[in-house]
């Protein structure tokens, strides 16, 4: 399996627990969207996929590797082989768009290498190949504050899809788009999953998304599992259970309407 929880769970330092007794496998080449209300838990859990958390309860396998257990150079060689599109990249905001493309394999290569990349960079060919994959081929030698958020976020795929990870995680990663680059992008980031057999989990927000793209929805509330089903038998009962929100007045709108116990398909 390419990726294990079993039964994990994590509290924060201060004490907020974020998700409890979380049981999920993902097959090579599987792909999963994790959908839920704000602060179900969505990012705690793809930062534990990242290894920049650890579980404070039950196992993690990723990769046939279990993060708790290593340390040094074995972490670092793990995180390389994990890619993490982010909602905002962290792009230093005077570097070159090729530059932060390239900076997706700064952990698989030398220090020598990776200090020559950032100064001069070592693979314009190859930067420009996945930006061109996601329409900002003209845009290799502009500076990353001269581009607009959905630029950005294109960007800071296109430099997850550099790095050829073994497992891609995506925390909103169309969310600063447009509702056509939105779409195409989900389209893109899932055939880079089928052509390279990786397994795919991504945080959406926006379900007709989810819904579309993925073949299997988990939804997420208050930390826990509440539902992990295929798209296609995804009710609009479940949504409606998944996003109920009691505190506020006006009630809680149904993510999308008709019979509720019809499972919801997009077009
Ligand atoms: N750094 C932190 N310190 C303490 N508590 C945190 C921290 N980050 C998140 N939390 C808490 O953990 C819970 C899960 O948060 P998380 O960010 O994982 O949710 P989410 O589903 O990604 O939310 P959103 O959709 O709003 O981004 C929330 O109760 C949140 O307040």
């Amino acid at each position: 399996m390419s990726v294990r929880l079993s039964g994990v769970g994590y509290v924060h330092p201060n004490g907020q627990t974020a998700l409890q007794a979380v049981d999920l496998t993902l097959a090579p080449g599987e792909q999963v969207a994790i959908i839920g209300p704000s602060g179900a838990g969505k990012t705690t859990l793809l930062r534990l996929l990242a290894t920049s958390l650890l579980p404070s309860s039950g196992e993690l396998d990723l990769l046939n590797q279990r993060p708790a257990r290593l340390r040094g150079g074995a972490l670092r060689r793990l995180r390389s082989r994990i890619g993490l599109i982010h909602q905002s990249p962290p792009l230093p905001p005077r570097q070159r768009v090729v530059t932060a493309v390239l900076a997706g394999r700064l952990g698989q290569w030398s220090l020598l290498r990776a200090l020559v990349s950032l100064c001069y960079p070592l693979d314009i060919p190859g930067a420009r190949q996945e930006l061109a994959r996601l329409d900002l081929a003209d845009r290799v030698f502009e500076r990353c504050d001269q581009l607009s958020g959905g630029q950005q976020q294109r960007v800071g795929i296109a430099r997850t899809l550099y790095q050829r990870p073994d497992l891609l995680l995506a925390d909103e990663p169309v969310s600063a788009m447009d509702p056509v680059l939105a779409d195409h992008t989900l389209s893109l980031l899932g055939e880079v999953a089928r052509e390279r057999q990786l397994p795919l989990i991504a945080s959406l927000h926006a379900v007709d998304l989810a819904l579309k793209h993925f073949p299997r929805i988990v939804g997420l509330r208050a930390g826990k599992v509440l539902f992990d089903k295929p798209a296609d038998e995804v009710s609009e009962q479940d949504l409606t259970a998944l996003y109920a929100n009691s505190t506020l007045s006006a009630g809680t709108p149904r993510p999308l309407s008709g019979d509720p116990a019809r499972p919801v398909r997009c077009l």
